[in-house]
Order: structure tokens, then C-alpha cells, then sequence
């Protein structure tokens, strides 16, 4: 005992470190006061460096994530909550021995478990799934009222402490499975990497948590609180919400950057990208295909009597038509083509490492797909068709120049009837449609 006494002073900077080089019946006397000293330091003083680091922390987490609140975001509002939560509950923990054990102790508690509960609902949220908020609540419920049972029915502090630690490994565990079930198919898996690494690190920690205290005699001393482990699971308790917010504050962030960039680079009605982009896309893949000695081909497309679609079913049928035909056009392109709108009914398909046969043959078959493709909406039935020009790339061609010649094969298939396909002169006009 006086030994872990010298070394709890050794850390507290209490008593200097030669005194472990004392003779050990001298060190036993004086050290007497110094451990009943000890005795008297109230754990709270140690820990109140972690809780107001943590305070701190998570109202810096508030600020940032009420700001991208106002984004809309699904998920940001939960995750506001959730720190709102330990913003308040810290300093009711704090107050324990000031005010009534009932607030210090379950409300406190409670707030705690609703805490981790929203956290939850923010993830769930976020990747559009259902919050289970019965589960959840049901939890804190059940954490609150074995808290109330180990305070006025049988009071135990390690039981407290496991009860608390369990529904926070509970929900942890839930959070890591939900990133890593959903997680799939988003832009950048980093930030969700790192949200499910942290959600298990901190389940572990809880369970770990919960298993010490189970270990810890009945009624522990000061002491047994204030040890090496304790301290330590405590502080990586602390770490929870505001690591975990923080990876959700980045994948608000990354969310944000993807809807900007999908505004000023694609066309917010069909998806596809917008001209400017595409142009951008062009002249990267016509360095491409002069430093690679690939070929290049660009198709261009243009919905015929697109005018007559309008006006017979109306405008808002002629955007469902575009919309329908894009998607359509999605599903036979390779993940490297680039689809963009160059505006009203007319769009371009840029096609890496593509002959100008082979992209005959894509064409080809986008026109057949076109023409048989019904579209179903609440306007009705509709068919359409697309006439196409196709370019392929001559070195030292701008594509400018590129985007001409295969304007003037587009030109030259409504010229000739519309619903087909010419390629533009020089390269194959044999195998125009
Ligand atoms: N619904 C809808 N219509 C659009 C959009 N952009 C352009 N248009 C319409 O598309 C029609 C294009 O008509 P035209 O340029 O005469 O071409 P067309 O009727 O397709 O005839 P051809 O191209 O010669 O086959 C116009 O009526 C435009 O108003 C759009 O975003 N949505």
C-alpha cells in the first residue's frame, strides 16, 4: 500500500523521485502523513484536467458542427446533439459532492447514454439508414435505471461504471457494424475507415473498462481509482465523442466538397458532366493520347425532334426523356468514358484508348438502345431516337477542332434522316449507319 502511495505522490509530483533510493524503514515513516494526505485527494482533481480537456474539445466539436448543421446535412443535427450532450454532462459530473447524487450521478449518466444514443442516429442517418431508436433508447434506459439500482438500491461504484461502460461498448460495436455494412460505394472510404477503427477501439476500451471495474473490490479506495489503468481507460473514455465527432466532422466535410464539385462540374438535372468539365476532361485525355500513342473518340449526340417531345407531352416529360436517356447511356459506358451535356438536348461521350470502328460500334448500339428505350412517367409513354457524329482523334488536333469535325458528323445524320450514326470524313465514312 505504501509502496503504490509513493508512486501515486511520484505522479501527483507530490514527492520527489529520490525517495524511492530512501532506506525503507525511514521512507515508512515519513511517508505516513504523505499517504493519509493522499487518501484525502479527491480522484476528482486528477481527472478535472481530463474532463475540462474534453469540455473544451467537444464545444469546439459544437461550433464546427453547428455551422455545417446549416448545410442540411442528414446526420449533422444528431451529431450536434450528441456533444450538446457532453457539454453538459461533464460539469454535472464535476459537481459530484456539491449536488445531489441524483443529478451528479443519473441524470448525469443519462444525458451520457442519450449522448452516444444520437451519435448513433447521426451515423444512421448519414448513410440513409433507419436510426433504431427504440433499441437506442431502450439501452439508455436500462443504463439508467441500473445506474439508479447501484446508487440507492445497492450502492457500487464499479457496478455504476460497468453499466455505464457497457451500453457505451454496446452502441460502439453498433456503429463500427453500420460503417462497415454501408460504408461501400461512397467517394473516399478513408474518413469512414477511420469513424469504424475508432468505434471499435473505443468498444474495446469500454469492455476492457467494464471488466476492470468488475475486477476492483466493492468499495474502491481513492487510490485504486486514481491508478495508472483507471486513469487511462478514463482518458480514452473522454476521447470517445470528440474522436468520433471529429471523423464525422470530416465526413460532413468530404460530403459538402462532393456536392460542391457535383455542382459546378456535372448537370444537376441528367448527372452528366456539365460542358465546361467536359471540355477540361477532353483536353487531359488529348495529352493522354499524344504522350500514349492511344486512340481517342469523341461521340457526339443529339436527341431528334427533341421540339416535338415537348410540345406534345410538355416540358416537364422532356426532362424525364433527358434524364432517362442518360441514365440509359450511363449503363454502356466503361467507368474511364466521360458522358457530358453540352446543353439542351445535345451531349458528347469522350472515349479513351477507343478506335474510331469500336466507337462506331458503341454508337451503333446507343442508337439502337435509344430507339427502342420506352419512357414510363406519370406524362405517359414515350420513344425517342438520337442521331450521332463520331470523330476520332489525329494527332495535334486541339479539341476544338475535334468537337468540329464531330459536330459536322451530327450534322450530316440529320441531314440524312436522323436516328443514325456518321462518322466524321477522312477516318470511315464506310461505316456509317
Ligand atoms: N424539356 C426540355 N427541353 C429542352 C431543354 N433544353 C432544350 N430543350 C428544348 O429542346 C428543343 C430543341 O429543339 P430543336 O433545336 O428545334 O431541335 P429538335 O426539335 O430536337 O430537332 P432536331 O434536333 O433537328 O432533330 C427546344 O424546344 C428546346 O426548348 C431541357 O433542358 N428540357
Amino acid at each position: 500500500m505504501l509502496m503504490s502511495a509513493v508512486i501515486f505522490g511520484i505522479k501527483l509530483n507530490c514527492i520527489p523521485r529520490s525517495w524511492l533510493s530512501l532506506p525503507a524503514r525511514r521512507r515508512d515513516r515519513l511517508l505516513k502523513p504523505v499517504l493519509i494526505l493522499i487518501m484525502t485527494i479527491d480522484p476528482v482533481l486528477v481527472l478535472a484536467p481530463i474532463f475540462l480537456t474534453t469540455e473544451l474539445l467537444s464545444l469546439a466539436l459544437c461550433m464546427a458542427l453547428a455551422s455545417l448543421r446549416r448545410s442540411g446535412l442528414p446526420g449533422a443535427r444528431e451529431w450536434l446533439l450528441a456533444n450538446v450532450a457532453v457539454v453538459i454532462y461533464l460539469p454535472l459530473l464535476g459537481l459530484r459532492g456539491l449536488i445531489p447524487d441524483s443529478i451528479s450521478i443519473v441524470v448525469a449518466n443519462g444525458i451520457l447514454a442519450l449522448s452516444v444514443a444520437l451519435y448513433y442516429a447521426g451515423c444512421a442517418y448519414f448513410l440513409g439508414q433507419p436510426a433504431r431508436w427504440n433499441w437506442l433508447l431502450g439501452g439508455a434506459l436500462l443504463q439508467v435505471l441500473a445506474v439508479t439500482y447501484w446508487r440507492y438500491g445497492n450502492d457500487s461504484l464499479p457496478m455504476r461504471v460497468m453499466a455505464i461502460s457497457a451500453y457505451s461498448a454496446a452502441v460502439c460495436t453498433a456503429t463500427a457494424y453500420l460503417m462497415l455494412k454501408h460504408y461501400r460505394g461512397r467517394r473516399s472510404s478513408v474518413h469512414y475507415r477511420l469513424l469504424t477503427v475508432l468505434a471499435c477501439v473505443f468498444a474495446l476500451t469500454q469492455l476492457v473498462r467494464s471488466v476492470y471495474f468488475y475486477t476492483l473490490h466493492p468499495a474502491p479506495t481513492n487510490i485504486m481509482l486514481a491508478s495508472g489503468w483507471n486513469i487511462m481507460l478514463l482518458c480514452l473514455g473522454a476521447a470517445i465523442m470528440p474522436a468520433l465527432s471529429m471523423a464525422a466532422v470530416l465526413m460532413l466535410h468530404e460530403s459538402l466538397q462532393t456536392e460542391a464539385e457535383n455542382a459546378a462540374n456535372r448537370d444537376f438535372m441528367t448527372g452528366a458532366l456539365s460542358r465546361k468539365h467536359l471540355f477540361t476532361i477532353g483536353q487531359q485525355q488529348i495529352l493522354h493520347a499524344a504522350a500514349t500513342h492511344q486512340p481517342l473518340t469523341l461521340l457526339l449526340i443529339d436527341l431528334d425532334h427533341f421540339k416535338a417531345i415537348n410540345d406534345t407531352y410538355g416540358h416537364a416529360a422532356g426532362d424525364e426523356v433527358l434524364r432517362a436517356f442518360a441514365d440509359m447511356v450511363r449503363g454502356h459506358l466503361r467507368s474511364r468514358d466521360a458522358l457530358g451535356r453540352l446543353g439542351g438536348e445535345e451531349f458528347a461521350i469522350m472515349l479513351p484508348d477507343t478506335t474510331v470502328e469500336a466507337a462506331w460500334q458503341v454508337a451503333e448500339r446507343l442508337r439502337q438502345q435509344a430507339q427502342q428505350h420506352l419512357v414510363c412517367s406519370s406524362f405517359g409513354h414515350c420513344r425517342y431516337s438520337i442521331s450521332i457524329g463520331v470523330a476520332g482523334w489525329h494527332g495535334g488536333e486541339s479539341f476544338d477542332q475535334l468537337c468540329r469535325r464531330a459536330d459536322q458528323a451530327l450534322y450530316e445524320a440529320k441531314n440524312h434522316g436522323r436516328n443514325r450514326v456518321h462518322v466524321s470524313p477522312g477516318i470511315s465514312a464506310a461505316v456509317a449507319g
